[in-house]
């Protein structure tokens, strides 16, 4: 039963882990019950929260049309986002709108959950720790909690995924986004790696950049006082590519490179598009080539929102490091050999903190 607590017990930590955590309700659990306030713990310092001073209206990331992906122009144009900017969208890339549609549907189905349901997928009571419903980041380490809820997917095999990931999320329909985006993924990373004079994909390098695939369900409910809170706080992915779908919502917003590089970027929501962005594996594979950027999700005051991150990784006992060719003409590695699951672990055990992560790796 649904406790009928008022807003000012809220703000004690100990009801915030018992209802939130604990007992499976999510933050979407909190915002359901129309809280006026926001609860203490969800407060961020000033600095972690994105002032609109530093919002830059008039710049966009770049926009790649991918229905001519043999055209050398494309693969140009994905190398070069994948240098400056670190994050890019693609349209028509191939995976029909349906199935998009279908993955948003099967997002809202699992949250709709009563929170019993969900909570058989927490850390403490999940069949898997491939499966995983969650809250915030990472709340044991983090001083202020992050205004989202998650279900945490990792990828082994279809059989795998038909037995022990949630039936409500038609398993099918999840995986059949897996399967479609994989196409994309694949030429994507063809590009790439043309770009650093690795001339073949073979089963080694196959690993190393596309060996596991996790996929996130992220839930972003209504939030008293967004402006005091993050639904994401700001952090690069530790994937090779993250390939993001979002709703039509917007608040995701990604680190510029102008002057001192504190200005932010929205990314506007384009329906049928795909966001596509590099992460720490990769950054590390190209020896900084192509580069992890920031980027942070705002709460919103209005609306729910959901996105749908398909992180593509290698694998966990994979090692990785910059890759023999790039380093080829001489260039000095930045980075040490890691073994993948340690790098893995060491950002899921610390609070989001910008940048930091890849620190882990460098010589
Ligand atoms: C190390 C992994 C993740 C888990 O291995 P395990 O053998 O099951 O290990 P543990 O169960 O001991 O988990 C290690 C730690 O990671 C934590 N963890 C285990 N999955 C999770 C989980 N989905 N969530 C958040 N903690 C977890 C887990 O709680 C635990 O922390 P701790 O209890 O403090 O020791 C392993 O699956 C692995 O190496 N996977 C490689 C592929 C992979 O998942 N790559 C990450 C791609 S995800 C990405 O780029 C960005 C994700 C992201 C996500 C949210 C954001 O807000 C922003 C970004
Ligand atoms: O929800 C979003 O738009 C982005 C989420 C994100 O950055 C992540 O899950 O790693
Ligand atoms: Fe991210």
């Amino acid at each position: 039963m649904a406790p009928t607590i008022g807003d000012r017990q809220f703000t004690d930590s100990s009801i915030i882990t018992n209802f939130i955590i604990n007992r499976g309700n999510g933050v979407k659990g909190l915002s359901e019950m129309g809280l006026k306030a926001l609860p203490k713990p969800y407060i961020q310092p000033l600095e972690e929260r994105l002032c609109i001073s530093k919002i830059v209206p008039q710049q966009s990331i770049p926009i790649i049309d991918m229905s001519h992906w043999k055209n050398p122009q494309v693969a140009s144009a994905v190398c070069d986002a994948a240098e400056k900017w670190g994050f890019f969208q693609i349209v028509n890339h191939d995976v029909p709108v349906e199935v998009l549609d279908n993955v948003k549907d099967a997002t809202y189905r699992f949250f709709d959950l009563p929170a019993d349901q969900k909570n058989k997928y927490s850390k403490e009571n999940s069949a898997s720790n491939n499966v995983r419903f969650g809250t915030s980041f990472s709340p044991e380490a983090e001083k202020s909690l992050e205004w989202k809820d998650y279900l945490s997917l990792f990828f082994v095999s279809e059989e795998e995924a038909s037995m022990l990931w949630p039936p409500v999320c038609r398993r099918e329909q999840v995986l059949d986004y897996i399967r479609r985006t994989e196409v994309v993924i694949k030429k994507l990373l063809q590009m790439l790696m043309e770009g650093l004079n690795v001339k073949e994909i073979d089963e080694t390098k196959r690993s190393l950049l596309m060996g596991s695939i996790r996929t996130n369900l992220n839930y972003y409910p209504i939030c008293p006082d967004p402006e005091l809170t993050v639904g994401v706080g700001r952090h690069s992915d530790v994937s090779t590519l993250t390939i993001l779908l979002q709703d039509e919502i917007g608040g995701l917003y990604v680190r510029g490179n102008q002057g001192d590089g504190d200005n932010w970027i929205h990314v506007p929501p384009i329906k049928g598009s795909l966001v596509i962005n590099v992460g720490d594996a990769l950054q590390i594979l190209s020896n900084s080539r192509y580069k992890s950027v920031e980027h942070r999700v705002i709460a919103n005051g209005t609306k729910n929102r959901i996105s749908v991150p398909i992180f593509v990784n290698p694998k966990p006992t994979d090692i990785i490091g910059p890759l023999v060719e790039v380093l080829q003409n001489g260039e000095k590695p930045i980075y040490k050999q890691v073994l993948y699951s340690d790098y893995v672990k060491h950002f899921f055990r610390k609070a989001h903190d910008g940048k930091k992560t890849v620190e882990f790796a460098e010589i």
